[in-house]
């Protein structure tokens, strides 16, 4: 068992000596530490892999990562694991265990993937690896050259710059909790800064709301309400789902394939469900078993791409393991795709003068509370932190490109990544911030222009036992300290979130519009 840098930590790690003294030291104990300096604002990437199989080693190692020093830090990010044999850990099937902040991850909930673990963390402290060894079980051999890496800053797993969608994906939510201090509680949104109602499909730029205004230092930043957004957006869909059924006889459509059985992905599908209903859309609902294959779920496509009463189609992710998400995906019809995930759909909106036939809700969502809250964005500089497929990736292509009938959103856009050099200073540089990366409190008041806009896109979920669902979710910026600084901030939750529904109902009408040709 040790630890291994990833791949794309290695040429830039620098080794640490005090990893071998750890070594030396505690190779009879029980307990193996590792002094491991962090330096500020670095992250630490640690995987526990077992690599001494020969020696007989294996069993359950716990891996604990304590941060000393620095009030911000107030509670050390925790990660731990076990394996069962090394093969197990190679291919994910061992047993694993993770701990964070004391409480045991359930594994499918906040856990960690079975027999792998990464840790990471980037705050400025002094950070001690544990290696405990549980009772019984033979000292492993530690490998100090195996120790720690890294200084980048962003982990830039597809998966996990896009915490958004898959907020509660064991192996990336277990390992992001840092923490800054409790958001405070929302002020109330004075009744005359609510945005006025606006039609999606045609807009003008009178229809602005109120502008966004740069506010003294130690001010509070004006809160881009999500929810209040999303209602109107749904009020609207709503509306023009019963004129287009008075004029045509017909409403959208929208099926939702799930494949499995998790929790979250349940409630997602529910809520889903409810918002169609709410607004007039048919829901249609598909539920498969874990171990169904590609080909069913293809199936299940097929004959929705085959049904006119379907406009919309959207496959639930995470999909299973062993499902191949791209073939998956591809296989709705460009036409139907209403989550704008199809390969043809971003390739669209990555090219000029080209039009994707609709446009991935979450990015969708967060211009869509630009536009709404008055924000300007042509000739503005903003910063999208995380390149994934669904969030970071089309955020940026927005912003600088197609944003909405037809219009040109026109910024000057620059992508921060997990191998940016300095990303803190890059970000200070943004008009607009649009963070997707998956890794509570990660954006710090120290990366924020004074009286730019901030749209926080992160649902990262961390313990809390007041919480009935003994988490809450933070996003990705620390709330307290850039509230301070923007000028205009989206709340987690409440802010991005309400808007991926909103707009995937928009998307389902838009659909069906260009299906009757009801303009
Ligand atoms: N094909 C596909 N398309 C998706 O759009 C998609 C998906 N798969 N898989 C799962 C994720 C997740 N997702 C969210 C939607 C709403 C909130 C949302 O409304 N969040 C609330 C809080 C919810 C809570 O409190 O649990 C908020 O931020 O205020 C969050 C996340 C869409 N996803």
């Amino acid at each position: 068992m040790g630890f291994r840098k990833r791949p794309q930590d290695v040429a830039a790690a620098a080794e640490d000596g005090a990893g071998n003294e750890a070594h030396e030291a505690g190779a009879a104990a029980a307990v193996h530490q590792v002094d491991v300096p962090v330096h500020l604002k670095s992250t630490v990437f640690y995987e526990a892999i077992s690599d001494d199989k020969e020696e007989g080693g294996g069993g359950e190692y716990e891996f604990v990562a304590e941060v000393d020093g620095g009030d911000l830090v107030a509670e050390a990010l925790a990660g731990a694991a076990a394996a069962e044999d090394a093969d197990a850990l190679e291919t994910g099937n061992g047993g694993g265990r993770g701990r964070r902040s004391g409480r045991p991850p359930v594994e499918g909930e906040l856990g960690l993937p079975k027999g792998f673990c990464r840790s990471q963390q980037s705050l400025g402290f002094h950070c001690q690896l544990q290696r405990k060894v549980k009772k019984g079980k033979r000292s492993p051999k530690f490998s100090p050259e195996r120790t720690m890496a890294p200084p980048s800053l962003l982990s830039d797993l597809s998966s996990s710059v896009t915490a958004r969608l898959f907020p509660f994906r064991a192996s990336e939510a277990a390992t992001r909790i840092f923490r800054c201090h409790p958001p405070p509680s929302r002020q109330p949104i004075p009744s005359n800064s609510v945005p006025t109602r606006l039609t999606l499909s045609r807009r003008s730029s009178s229809s602005f709301v109120f502008g966004v205004a740069a506010t003294d230092s130690g001010a509070s930043a004006k809160v881009i309400d999500g929810k209040l957004v999303s209602k109107q957006v749904k009020d609207e869909v709503a509306e023009e789902i019963a004129t287009m059924k008075a004029a045509t006889g017909h409403v959208p459509g929208l099926a939702v394939i799930l494949v499995g059985s998790r929790k979250d992905s349940q409630t997602y599908v529910r809520n889903k469900k409810k918002a169609c209903e709410a607004v007039g859309i048919k829901s249609f609902e598909v539920n498969l078993p874990e171990d169904a294959t590609e080909e069913e779920v293809i199936e299940h496509i097929s004959e929705f791409n085959n049904d006119s009463s379907v406009h919309g189609i959207l496959v639930q992710l995470p999909l299973p393991r062993h499902m191949n998400e791209e073939t998956i995906l591809g296989a709705v019809n460009i036409e139907k795709d209403v989550d704008g995930f199809h390969p043809l759909n971003i390739g669209r909106l990555a090219m000029q003068r080209r039009y994707p036939l609709f446009v991935p809700c979450t990015p969708k969502g967060c211009m869509e509370l630009l536009h709404r809250y008055g924000v300007e964005i042509k000739g503005k500089r903003a910063v999208v932190i995380g390149r994934s497929n669904i969030v970071g990736m089309p955020a940026a292509l927005l912003l600088q490109s197609y944003f909405s009938n037809r219009q040109k959103a026109n910024a000057t856009v620059s992508i921060v990544h997990s191998n940016t050099k300095n990303p803190e200073e890059i970000t200070r540089q943004a008009d607009i911030v649009i963070s997707a990366v998956g890794v509570a409190n990660l954006v710090r008041g120290s990366w924020i222009k004074p009286g730019a806009t901030v749209i926080d896109v992160g649902i990262n979920p961390v313990d809390d036992a007041e919480s009935p669902r003994g988490y809450r979710l933070v996003g990705d910026v620390c709330y307290e300290e850039v509230s301070k600084i923007a000028s205009a901030i989206t709340p987690v939750p409440g802010g991005v979130g309400p808007m991926t529904i909103a707009m995937l109902l928009s998307n389902t009408l838009e659909s069906a519009k260009r299906a009757y040709n009801f303009k």
